[in-house]
């Protein structure tokens, strides 16, 4: 794909696999295993002696047309695509860290993330450290001998808290630490992690990249050594965590439309938050597209645009959240983000549910926060419906 195109150009046409009936989308290889012409020519794919497909496990042309496509919205070497967010994750830290290690996360990130790091690798003697990403230097403060990767997601999921990309990436490269960045409230249109830095960037593409609600799937992209070893060793044997030949169609095909969706999904959030924002219900905000939000200079500095991810307290807590979540009408109560019909969901009872009451203070993450992913209805729709379940309160 030649890379002097635009973004625009590059979301309908990258990766894409010519093929022989001449077909304008290329077909599904919704196949399991690929025919070998020969004993030998089996022996050489398996020994790397020889390109071509194996096993889909290992490698699939409909995966391969997502992982490049990706790789070139995102300015990245290559690509991998997993069988959800956390398939995508979870390759990545089996494949680079190892019992002895250590590694620093954020202390806000989404929920299963949270216990993957905090349960799951501490079980292979993994020693990680939450710690607020939002200030750079208790990021130095935690680094010790033994730290090999720093994780964050910024925007965060669900206080939408902004980390400095380039501010840890030249940390990390200090330490010789590995810098994963979780790009999946923005998408590659919104914010590049690579081009700031990053070594790695995770996906959960069940949510914007693929935009439609129909597919489980996740992505890593980055330097091509990197994303070879995730494929060879995290994918291939720690987690199996692929993707069906289908699903990967079908987000290639989400794929298509990114930048509009992206574009009326930051519209439609702009016009919401001036309607939340100052509400008489509600106590607080958080959008990084507001002035008064914390990481708002940060979040302009390396966010194109701000994102259609919102949260925000009510006044009355945890008991006016629940009811505002039984009262809208329009607005779907259900987890997830991204999709084309606005969510809302309340995280502390749902989404980060694996946090400890502890855990759940320490990332600053209320009784009373409502989280909400707006789509891609009417904008005056939206906050009609709020401004109804409001008003119940
Ligand atoms: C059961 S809750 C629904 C899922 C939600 N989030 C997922 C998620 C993942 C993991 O991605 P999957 O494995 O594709 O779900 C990784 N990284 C981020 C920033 C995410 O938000 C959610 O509603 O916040």
């Amino acid at each position: 794909m030649n890379k002097e195109y635009g973004f625009a150009t590059k979301q309908i046409h990258g990766g894409h696999t010519k093929n022989l009936p001449g077909a304008l989308t290329s077909p599904i290889y919704q196949s399991s295993t690929f025919v070998f012409d020969s004993a030998q020519q089996g022996a050489k794919r398996f020994a790397g002696e020889e390109d071509g497909f194996i096993y889909t496990r290992l490698g699939n042309p409909t995966e391969m047309e997502l992982e490049e496509k990706l790789a070139g919205l995102d300015n990245a070497e290559a690509g991998v695509v997993t069988a959800s967010g956390m398939g995508a994750i979870s390759s990545t830290m089996h494949t680079f860290l190892k019992a002895g290690d250590h590694m620093i996360a954020s202390k806000v990130v989404y929920g299963c993330t949270h216990s993957l790091f905090d349960e799951g690798l501490r079980r292979y003697d993994v020693d990680v450290t939450f710690v607020d990403t939002t200030d750079t230097a208790a990021i130095e403060a935690n680094i010790k001998e033994n730290t090999r990767l720093i994780y964050i997601e910024t925007p965060a999921n669900p206080t939408l808290d902004i980390s400095d990309i380039g501010a840890i990436a030249k940390i990390a490269k200090a330490h010789d630490c590995l810098f994963v960045v979780d790009n999946t409230f923005c998408t590659p249109y919104i914010q590049r992690p690579i081009d700031l830095g990053a070594d790695l960037v995770v996906y959960s593409a069940t949510k914007y990249l693929n935009g439609h609600g129909d597919v489980v799937a996740g992505a890593v992209t980055g330097r091509k050594e990197l994303i070879d070893q995730i494929h060879m060793v995290g994918m291939k044997d720690m987690t199996g965590s692929i993707i069906s030949p289908f699903d990967a169609f079908l987000v290639s095909r989400g794929l298509k439309t990114l930048d509009i969706r992206m574009e009326k999904h930051v519209q439609n959030a702009k016009k919401v938050v001036a309607f939340l924002d100052g509400h008489p219900k509600i106590s607080k905000v958080y959008y990084p597209g507001l002035e008064s939000f914390k990481g708002h200079e940060v979040a302009k500095r390396q966010m194109n645009l701000p994102g259609a991810m919102i949260s925000f307290e009510l006044k009355d807590g945890r008991a006016a959240g629940e009811k505002l979540m039984d009262a809208v009408e329009l607005l779907t109560l259900a987890v997830s983000l991204g999709d084309a019909e606005t969510l809302i969901e309340h995280p502390a009872s749902m989404t980060h549910a694996t946090y400890s009451p502890e855990a759940l203070q320490k990332a600053g993450i209320s009784e009373g926060l409502v989280r909400l992913s707006i789509g891609l209805e009417d904008a005056k729709d939206l906050i009609n419906d709020l401004d109804q379940a409001l008003a119940q309160l």
